[in-house]
């Protein structure tokens, strides 16, 4: 005889033996479905960028270097703008010494111009145009940094930040938009920055033209929302690039330093690859960033307080380690 509570008893416990078995098949379901997705997802990206024409500033150096060699490896027909043809010949040579996979590699093209310069931005964008015929993907990728206090910053190098990390990447966006939308597709790539969401001291310029640019081109989503225009805007935090080599200072000059931030940060070949996975599956928008500045851009929203009581604690140190 089974007393009364152990058959009470018995009955959950035949059931969760039973579910736990039955959670296997659901779960390698699962498991089986999400490969499938990522396989899909794959191939569909794949599709998209190979034989795609790809736009790409600032391929000289860096991060639009490192793109161009994995579009160029995807595939896709590569348009390398720059302001410096020899450097920009000498990347061509490192695409074509690149090892050949499966995919067919394409020649790519040179266009050279100053992004600083609307008029030379608008007939690079019809030599492109001329080059190509449509732009699938343009990739703006082109920047200059800032290093300097408010207070001593020349009005000029306020301006010319701008000019080049915003009003470049602008100009050049709608002398190409109106081909992309004749086209009935297109896709707009901009790299801003972690400094397109927060501000921190000593950046002012940097920081303002990457704002400036997070929200040109949040508009420009929503403005291309019922057309095929894809709109993404890539916000990385610190790269082992140029970049802090190639700031400029309070006055204009040059700031010629590589700064530990940027010698400790990701790879350019990593954030390429990121880039390339973000236009693939057409994001929105990509965070490249670690936990402290993730943790930061949150702050800013969340508590806000909090947020500008660092940065003035941040502003403090540096400028006492400056002084001493
Ligand atoms: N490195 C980092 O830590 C981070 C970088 N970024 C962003 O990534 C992008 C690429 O920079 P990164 O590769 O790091 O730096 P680099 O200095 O290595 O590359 C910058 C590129 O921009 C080009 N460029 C600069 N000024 C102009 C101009 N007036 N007209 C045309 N092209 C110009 C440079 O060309 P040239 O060879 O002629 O100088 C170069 O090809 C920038 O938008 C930057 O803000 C964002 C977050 C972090
Ligand atoms: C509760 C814990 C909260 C922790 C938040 C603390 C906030 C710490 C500040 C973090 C600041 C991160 C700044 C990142 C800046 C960055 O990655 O910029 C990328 C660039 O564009 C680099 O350009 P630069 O010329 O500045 O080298």
């Amino acid at each position: 005889m089974i007393p009364a509570e152990r058959k009470r008893g018995l009955l959950p416990l035949k059931m969760s033996f039973l579910t736990s078995w039955a959670i296997i098949p659901l779960l390698l379901g699962s498991v089986g479905v999400y490969s499938l997705y990522r396989l899909l997802q794959r191939l569909r990206s794949r599709a998209y960028i190979q034989d795609a024409v790809v736009v790409i500033t600032g391929a000289t150096s860096g991060l639009g270097k490192e793109c161009a060699k994995v579009f160029y490896a995807a595939g896709s027909q590569l348009v390398l703008c720059g302001r410096n043809e020899e450097s920009l010949e000498d990347v061509v040579r490192e695409l074509n010494r690149m090892r050949k996979g499966s995919v067919k590699t394409h020649k790519p093209h040179k266009v050279i111009f100053d992004l600083s310069d609307v008029e030379a931005v608008s007939s690079a964008a019809k030599e492109i145009v001329k080059l190509v015929g449509n732009v699938d993907i343009l990739i703006n990728n082109a920047g200059i940094s800032y290093r300097g206090t408010i207070l001593n910053t020349k009005v000029s190098v306020d301006r010319m930040i701008m000019d080049i990390n915003y009003f470049g990447p602008v100009a050049l966006t709608k002398a190409l938009l109106p081909s992309m939308i004749k086209n009935g597709r297109g896709h707009i790539v901009v790299i801003s920055s972690v400094q397109g969401k927060i501000s921190i001291p000593f950046r002012s310029a940097y920081a303002a033209s990457k704002h400036a640019t997070q929200a040109f081109f949040d508009c420009l989503r929503a403005e291309m929302a019922d057309t095929d225009i894809n709109v993404t805007v890539i916000s990385p935090g610190y790269i082992q690039t140029n970049l802090s080599m190639n700031a400029v200072t309070d006055d204009g000059s040059k700031y010629g330093v590589t700064d530990k931030n940027t010698a400790e940060g990701r790879s350019p070949e990593d954030v390429a690859q990121i880039v390339l996975r973000a236009v693939g599956e057409r994001k929105k928008e990509v965070l490249v960033a670690g936990v402290v500045p993730t943790l930061a851009v949150y702050l800013r929203t969340i508590a806000p307080k909090l947020f500008f009581a660092i940065m003035a604690a941040r502003a403090k140190k540096e400028r006492k380690l400056k002084n001493a």
